[in-house]
């Protein structure tokens, strides 16, 4: 396959180069570099150094992580995770979170900008290391992401060794009576609820910091919002409350202003929410099989480092997926009737790039980190229950590609009139123009990913 010559191709570039500054002689090898930095296969540090100049872009600082007064254990945290400058969310919310007295926060800002770093940085400076029972607790929608969450606590926490964490997600089975001794938990919101209040392995009363990830998701969605509650409820008064997401319906806005008290504010303007690092397409089909046409001329054109494709339905992802594999694409399938630990560990070897693509439905849509994923393919559009156009999930989902500067790609399967009204209503709500492409037209498909 095309793809799997690239990547050897991008093993034996970066094997030839000894660090980042690149020094190509030989016209041709100059023009292939060129080639897998356009398609992301190749990290350009460059570009986030221009994007951490230019005022206008999400990656934008005037600061250092110095400047931003970590301890110094964190520092090298961070510069060991290959961060040279803070982001503007990181910028901005960290002193807010770090101030004296503590502030409560809810903050906004575009997908892949760095906010669980940002919130990991405040959980780990405010634990008291001496201190042996948990002091932060941190909830996220999934147990996916609670993983994810706790990696980057552990990498960021690496020269920090008298901070632990915990994570209270199911599965995790501790003996009755027990009292964690770790300053943070990280976990999903009903596991969350039972370690704080029917198992009492938590002492509520002595958390300083609680985090909501994917905030909006959190109390928009019934069962989360309850158990979030009540787990709020137990917290001390003066305890920090932080809520972090890349998207906050207005009414979850307002909802999110009565449950914290006094917060500060950062909130981005509509225009704002979509990143200039991701072009989006759309491409007309009339069909389910036409829209898989498209697809392999799509992977015919242009090379995708990895790609994530979203469905509608388990049955549809179950569909292409098997056509897929049939054209010798690697291909990992991800939906919500999965075990937990079955879809944890599908993940990881996508992350691994075992599987060069991930069908699946929105159980993966939001905060997923795959550096490589260069393309996001809505093979549905999203919408939610009553069949309009799911605006948030549209932004998450096609944020999984551009993390942190990158380029990406996100190209959408318009396959009736029902679904280009959901388009353009999608185009309409973010004052974003999605071009057309035709992709029958291999030439024009190989210039969108230049
Ligand atoms: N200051 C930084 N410098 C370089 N890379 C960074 C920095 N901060 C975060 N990153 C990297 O950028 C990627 C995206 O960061 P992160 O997952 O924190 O974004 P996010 O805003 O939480 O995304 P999402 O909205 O999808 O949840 C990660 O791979 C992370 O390691």
């Amino acid at each position: 396959m095309a793809t799997d010559s690239w990547a050897q191709a991008v093993d034996e570039q970066e094997a030839a180069e000894e660090s980042h500054s690149v020094r190509v002689h030989d016209k041709a090898a100059q023009s292939l570099l060129n080639k897998l930095i356009r398609n992301n296969l190749v990290n350009n540090p460059n570009q986030v150094e221009v994007l951490q100049k230019d005022p206008n872009s999400p990656l934008y600082s005037v600061k250092s992580f110095e400047e931003l007064r970590l301890k110094p254990q964190l520092l090298q945290g961070v510069y060991g995770m290959g961060f040279n400058r803070p982001s503007k969310i990181q910028e901005t919310a960290l002193p807010m979170m770090l101030a004296e007295p503590p502030q409560n926060l809810i903050a906004q800002s575009q997908s892949g900008t760095g906010k669980t770093a940002a919130f990991v940085l405040a959980m780990l400076s405010h634990v008291d290391p001496n201190k042996t029972y948990p002091q932060c607790l941190c909830v996220s929608p999934t147990y996916e992401l609670a993983l994810q969450t706790g990696k980057v606590i552990e990498q960021m926490g690496k020269h920090y060794p008298e901070v632990s964490l915990v994570y209270a997600i199911r599965g995790n089975k501790l003996q009755r009576g027990m009292k964690l001794q770790e300053q943070i938990v990280i976990g999903t919101p009903g596991t969350m609820l039972d370690w704080c209040g029917k198992f009492k392995f938590i002492d509520p009363k002595k958390i300083m910091v609680f985090v909501l990830d994917e905030a909006d998701v959190m109390i928009a969605t019934q069962g989360h919002q309850d158990q979030s509650i009540r787990i709020q409820r137990m917290l001390p008064k003066n305890c920090q409350m932080l809520l972090f997401s890349a998207t906050f319906e207005e009414t979850v806005w307002s909802f999110a202003q009565r449950i914290v008290p006094d917060p500060n504010i950062i909130k981005l303007k509509r225009e704002e929410e979509t990143l200039d690092t991701i072009k989006q397409y759309y491409v007309l089909c009339n069909s389910r099989e036409e829209k898989f046409h498209s697809l392999c001329n799509i992977y015919g054109a242009i090379t995708i480092a990895q790609a994530m494709i979203f469905c509608h339905t388990r049955k549809t992802a179950g569909w292409l997926a098997g056509e897929l594999s049939r054209e010798d694409h690697q291909v990992a399938l991800l939906s919500g009737e999965m075990q937990v630990e079955q879809r944890a560990a599908v993940i990881d070897r996508f992350r691994e790039g075992k599987e060069k693509v991930l069908v699946t439905t929105n159980v993966c849509a939001r905060g997923i980190d795959v550096e490589q994923v260069s393309v996001v393919i809505n093979f549905d559009l999203p919408v939610d229950k009553d069949g309009n156009p799911d605006n948030e999930t549209y932004l998450h989902r096609i944020g999984r590609t551009g993390r942190f500067g990158k380029r990406g790609l996100a190209i959408n399967m318009v396959d009736s009139k029902m679904s280009m009204n959901i388009l353009n209503r999608i185009q309409e709500h973010f004052s974003k123009k999605i071009e057309k492409l035709d992709t029958d037209d291999l030439d024009e498909i190989e210039k969108i990913s230049g």
